[in-house]
Formats: C-alpha cells, structure tokens, sequence
C-alpha cells in the first residue's frame, strides 16, 4: 500500500479550505502504487484524487510534472489535470509534504494485456509524444542510462537472496548495453511518460480512457518510451517466467506509428533501448527491494522478471 504520509481530517478540512472544492464527504488512503502518498477524496463537488509527493520527487521540478500534465489535456490527452486552490495556485502543502490534487479519471488499469489493448496504448503514446512537443520546458532524465551504474553502486553489497550473482549480472549487462546507448541528437526527443505500465492506462469498456502517473516524465528519446512499454506490457508472467509475447509487441509498435511513424533509425536500436529500459526497472526494484523497510506500508516490486526480459531481448536482438 503506498500511504507513506497520514494526516488529521482536521488538517485535511483546513487544506481544503484553500480550495473552492465544497465539503469533504470522505477520504481514504489508495493501496496501487509505490511511490507517492494518494488518496482518493469525495467532496460535495465530485471525485478527487490527492497525491502528497514523498521521497523521488525533487521539490523544484513538481510545476514542469504538473505544467506537462495541464498542456497535454488541454492538447486532449486524458490525463489527471491539477485542480487550482482558491489563490490560482495547484502546488500547495499537506501535513509537511507538497501536495496537490488532480482530477480523477474513470476507468481500470487491466491485468493481463491483449494485442488490442496494447495497440490502443502505442497510439495514446504517440499522441501523448505530438501533444508534448509544444510543451517547451526541459526535464532531464534523472535515470538515464549514465545514471545506472551510480544506481547500482548505491544499491551496496547485494545478498544472495535474489539469486547467487544477481548484482554481477546487472553490472555486466549494464557493461554490454550502456556503451551501446545512443548519444544525445541521435533520436527524436521530446516529453515520454517513461513509466507507462498497466497500471497507469485506464481501459472503460475495452477502450483506452486515459492516462495518469507522470511523475516520471522526462525529456528524452521517443522510442525509449516505447521500449518501455515493450516490458511492460509485452510479456506474460507465468510460474516464474516470462514469455515474450510478440503479437502484443507487434500491436503495440504497430498502434505508435499509426500516430507516429518510428525513423529507420529509431527501429534499429529499439532492441537496445529494450534491453536499457529492462534494465532500468531492474535497478529502481533493486533499490527499493534494498531499501524499503520491512514496516513499510508498500509492496516491493521484483527485479528479477525484468532481468529475465532483458535476457529476452539480448538474447534474440529484435523486438
Ligand atoms: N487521476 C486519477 N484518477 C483515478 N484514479 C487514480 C488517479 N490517480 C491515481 N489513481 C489511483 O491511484 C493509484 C496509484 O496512483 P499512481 O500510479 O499515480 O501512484 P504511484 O505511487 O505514483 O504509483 P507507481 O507505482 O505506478 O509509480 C492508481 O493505480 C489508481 O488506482
Ligand atoms: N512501474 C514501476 C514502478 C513505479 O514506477 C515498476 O513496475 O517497477
């Protein structure tokens, strides 16, 4: 459960009092998720959903997240849009934290992906690519791939419990894929969600209805947000191993250049990028699996299933 931070409905009552919201009804803390504190929020006015912003979040860059998040809905992505307090401001504190409350969408994120799902998810990817590229302000991205030797490091002495040799065999496919990155004006670059798993497309009736969690959002190459979603969404996880499914992958890529045609060199380093992008997941779940203590109210993720899909894509080299 990521409830990380608790407050008073007291102190909840005083912070909506800055808004023009109308009463609470209820409140409760949201189970899904890793990373940040959410709750879902029933006012007089509607539904509502808070979210206070713990630990990978960097205070100064919270306005580029929500600034991304109100340019893409009004270029007519479905996305969470912040809710302004009374003064204009979104961007507010709840109980120590930064906190702000966005719009809440309709819909579920699905379980098991099907071909048509995934195509339906490379077009909303694409649009989300065009509306993103009027949205002019810059947001590195913090875990690229210079970042994840550092990653690693931090990650200390690594026991065995996640398989004998589990950190040796990150840092050395770390050393295969990473010199293998493409170099800054390589590819196409512009605003990618870069964290956009199942559980963050909600699907109504079969159709995509909208997207949400752009706490990860970037500046970076187009098709790495594709090749995320190439993990995320193309493998099945079945009694402890993945199995690639390649009419998903077919679907998935197929949907994103009905939007967006990919370049000729996009293509050809997709497999890398896949293989960075498993990578990615791999060293984030590794951290946390590290680092999170055993109190914790969240579930941690494991690195290993990714580890298993950048097997995948370094053994066959396509996608
Ligand atoms: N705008 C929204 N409308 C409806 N439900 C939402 C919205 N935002 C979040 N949720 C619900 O809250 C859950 C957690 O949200 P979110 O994925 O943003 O959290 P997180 O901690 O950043 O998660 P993650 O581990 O995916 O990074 C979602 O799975 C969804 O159920
Ligand atoms: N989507 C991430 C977690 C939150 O960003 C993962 O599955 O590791």
């Amino acid at each position: 459960m990521a409830v990380y931070t608790e407050f008073s409905e007291e102190a909840l009552n005083g912070f909506l009092s800055d808004y023009a919201l109308g009463t609470l009804v209820a409140f409760e803390g949201i189970a899904e998720g890793v990373e940040n504190s959410n709750f879902l929020l029933t006012l007089s006015s509607g539904k509502y959903i808070l979210t206070l912003f713990e630990k990978r979040m960097r205070p100064d860059e919270l306005p580029w997240f929500l600034g991304l998040m109100q340019h893409l809905a009004k270029a007519g992505v479905n996305c969470p849009q912040p809710v302004e307090g009374k003064d204009g401001k979104a961007l507010r504190h709840l109980a120590g934290k930064p906190a702000v409350i966005t719009t809440f969408l309709n819909g579920k994120g699905v379980a098991a992906s099907t071909p048509d799902e995934c195509r339906q998810v490379g077009q909303a990817m694409a649009e989300l690519h065009k509306a993103g590229q009027s949205y002019a302000p810059v947001r590195a991205n913090a875990l690229a791939a210079d970042a994840w030797g550092p990653l690693l490091e931090r990650c200390g002495k690594i026991g065995d419990d996640l398989g004998r040799g589990f950190g040796q065999d990150i840092a050395c496919a770390l050393g295969k894929v990473v010199p293998l990155w493409p170099q800054p004006g390589d590819l196409p670059i512009g605003q990618i969600h870069a964290d956009l798993f199942p559980d963050n497309v909600f699907f109504q009736n079969g159709s995509l209805s909208g997207l949400i969690d752009f706490y990860f959002a970037c500046t970076d190459m187009f098709a790495y947000d594709l090749a995320i979603c190439l993990n995320a969404w193309c493998f099945e996880e079945r009694e402890g191993s993945v199995i690639y499914r390649q009419d998903c992958a077919n679907s998935l890529v197929e949907g994103y250049e009905q939007v967006r045609p990919l370049t000729a060199q996009e293509r050809a380093v997709l497999p890398v990028l896949a293989q960075g992008a498993a990578l990615r997941f791999v060293l984030t779940r590794l951290y946390d699996w590290i680092n999170t203590p055993s109190d914790a109210l969240v579930t941690r993720k494991d690195p290993r299933p990714y580890m298993k899909r950048f097997n995948h894509f370094s053994k066959v080299g396509h996608v």
